[in-house]
């Protein structure tokens, strides 16, 4: 059976992090979203993310859609096709409610990662050092889709798998656990 990881959890609990991880260790590829917030710097578009004016955007066939702090951001089907070419085991990175829509529609084939950290002052610090921009950083951290993806929803209670990403190495165990569960036969 196919299957998407989804990585969800709020705003610098390393959710991209993982994903990288997960691609560079295990080649597990990532389904490319698409959004329209301005590009941070190092990122490529079509490697990050596919990067669209708000008219681009409305073009595509999303499988799910959503407002996050200000901009845009969904994923196509076309996405989800394309990754499953490359294999039966994909990841993707996406808020919390497009963690909901994806359990909606793809049922057992989604296997949710919900990310947390122990205490969330830390977050602010990890997105200075990642390099955000300080007003990019304020107005994320106000916005209510941050407050609402610091909690796992009701929803996905007794569905996602929680990791408390605090310390990277115990992270990488757990993924490596994860990962011998649904890809058993090729490790
Ligand atoms: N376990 C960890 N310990 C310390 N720093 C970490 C850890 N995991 C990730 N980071 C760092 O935290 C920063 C935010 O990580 P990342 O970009 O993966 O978060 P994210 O959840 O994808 O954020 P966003 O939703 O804003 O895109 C990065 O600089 C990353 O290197
Ligand atoms: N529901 C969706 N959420 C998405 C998608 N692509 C990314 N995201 C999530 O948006 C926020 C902000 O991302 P950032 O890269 O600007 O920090 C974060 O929670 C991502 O997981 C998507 O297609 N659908």
């Amino acid at each position: 059976m196919k299957h998407v990881i989804v990585i969800t959890g709020a705003t610098g609990t390393g959710k991209t992090t993982v994903s990288t991880y997960l691609k560079t260790k295990y080649q597990i590829p990532r389904i490319i979203t698409h959004t329209t917030r301005p590009m941070r710097p190092g990122e490529k578009n079509g490697v990050d993310y596919y990067f669209e004016t708000p008219e681009s955007f409305a073009e595509n066939h999303y499988l799910e859609s959503v407002t996050y702090a200000g901009y845009q951001y969904g994923s196509s089907y076309e996405g989800l096709e394309r990754a499953f070419e490359k294999s039966d085991l994909v990841s993707i990175v996406l808020d919390t409610k497009g963690a909901e829509t994806y359990v909606q529609e793809l049922k057992q084939q989604a296997f949710i990662l919900f990310l947390t950290v122990g205490q969330s002052g830390i977050l602010h610090e990890r997105l200075k050092d990642r390099g955000d921009q300080l007003e990019m950083i304020q107005s994320r951290i106000k916005s209510k889709e941050y407050t609402r993806d610091l909690t796992l929803p009701e929803d996905l209670i007794g569905v996602a798998t929680v990791i408390q990403n605090d310390d990277w190495h115990r992270t990488e165990e757990k993924l490596g656990e994860i990962v011998t569960k649904l890809q058993p036969a090729s490790l």
